[in-house]
């Protein structure tokens, strides 16, 4: 059920989980999120292989599985690892994995790729970022600007456990299964070695329970913004970068790779798990500017545990409507127009509990809209605030803190 899954707002390398045989990104958006790299956790929690064995076991229980006759592979096995490949699907595109992953990758119906005409952006030199994307019209609130599936997935047990030089071997040869326009841009991406591209630009997404990391070079194309004006998505194996406001001609186009609701500090130091510096305009503000910044984000936070809590409790202790509306403010302030799904929710209850209609149906609307962008089209947390918007007085929240019209 793609309707189950939520969006990963945090960055390449993003943490995900999977639903079933689905590839789906999959993390609650109000869950503190984990961190963007964990790779020291995964690095002790994957078990060591026996390195490079290609004798008969890997691949007879490869084959046991059938992957489609379009597939090429199981090829070149490490322990329970293969290199499975398809030349047709996508843009080309080749695994890493185990014989079971790959029979769910091969029997999964992808999502068409696709997005705004190749013209509406074009790659340039972007100052102390290297190269970057760029709009070229202004590209408004919701249009999709790319959706691609990865051309390499690698399952991140044997990219942590390999020896290095087995690793790069199959790593070059995975390369070299994809169509040669697929290869070229693939190898165009940042990263001198393949590996050093796969730990530069990789996403972190679920193939059933595992973890994989997936390339999409077109997507790499995206430098970092601590206020991205471009959200993406991972569902089902398919990547949708998705812009969350308009963007105006000559503007960069950029997505966030941490969770950025966070303080210059700890975004600082989650940054330097990518080896750089940012040099995002939030992150290079005046210090007073910066430090107003962190006070804002410091009272989201706030302001969130003090509204859950007050929720949780019957009779909704102390909620008052002015809440709803300073969460929205302090979001806007912030410029935080890719995370505003779960604000506008809040606020949009707030509202109909205090019997403010307009309120409530104008919040209910936004917060569908930014849930569609943030989870999907089928995120069952936009139907729910669409229902609102559509019949406010008909919603179970209406009126429940308006002394006299219903009990609470
Ligand atoms: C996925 S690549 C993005 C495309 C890259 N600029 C290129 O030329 O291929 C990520 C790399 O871009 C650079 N980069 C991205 N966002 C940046 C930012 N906000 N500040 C500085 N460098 C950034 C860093 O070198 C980072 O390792």
């Amino acid at each position: 059920d793609v309707g189950n899954t939520a969006s990963c707002p945090w960055g390449p390398l993003l943490a995900s989980r999977g639903y079933d045989h689905q590839f789906t990104c999959a993390a609650p958006q109000q869950q503190q999120p984990k961190q963007p790299q964990t790779r020291q956790a995964d690095r002790r929690e994957a078990q060591t292989p026996e390195l490079w064995d290609e004798r008969d076991g890997p691949y007879q229980q490869a084959q046991g599985y059938g992957v489609l006759p379009q597939w090429q592979g199981p090829e070149h096995c490490a322990t329970e690892f293969c290199l499975f490949s398809n030349r047709e699907a996508g843009e080309g595109i080749a695994l890493i994995t185990t014989a079971r992953n790959a029979y769910l990758a091969s029997n999964y119906v992808p999502s068409p790729t696709t997005g705004v005409e190749p013209t509406a952006y074009y790659e340039a030199e972007v100052p102390g970022k290297g190269r970057g994307l760029i709009a070229n019209r202004t590209i408004r609130r919701g249009e999709i600007i790319m959706q691609r599936l990865p051309v390499l997935l690698i399952q991140m047990t044997p990219h942590v456990n390999l020896d290095p030089e087995l690793r790069e071997q199959l790593y070059q040869a995975a390369v070299d299964r994809l169509p040669e326009p697929t290869r070229a841009r693939f190898m165009r991406q940042m990263g001198a070695t393949v590996y050093d591209k796969v730990e530069k630009n990789s996403f972190r997404m679920f193939v059933d329970d595992s973890l994989h990391l997936g390339m999409f070079p077109d997507v790499s194309k995206f430098n970092h913004d601590c206020r991205p004006n471009v959200h993406y998505r991972i569902n089902n194996l398919t990547h949708t970068a998705i812009a969350v406001r308009d963007i105006p001609r000559g503007e960069e186009l950029t997505i966030s790779y941490i969770y950025p609701l966070a303080p210059l500090s700890t975004r600082q130091t989650q940054l330097r798990d990518w080896d750089f510096t940012c040099t995002c305009a939030q992150c290079t503000l005046p210090a007073t500017a910066s430090a107003q910044s962190d006070a804002r984000i410091r009272q989201i936070a706030a302001l969130e545990d003090e509204i859950e809590a007050i929720m949780a409790r019957p009779g909704a202790p102390g909620l008052r409507p002015a809440m709803g509306i300073r969460l929205i403010e302090l979001h806007l302030e912030e410029r935080l127009h890719a995370y505003l799904g779960p604000a506008y929710t809040r606020a949009a209850i707030i509202a109909a509990m205090f019997g403010d209609e307009a309120r409530a149906r104008e919040y209910a609307a936004e917060a569908a809209l930014a849930l569609e962008r943030e989870v999907g089209p089928h995120a069952k947390d936009a139907k729910a605030m669409r229902r609102l918007a559509d019949d406010v007085r008909g919603h179970w929240a209406w009126g429940l803190k308006v002394e006299g019209q219903r009990p609470l």
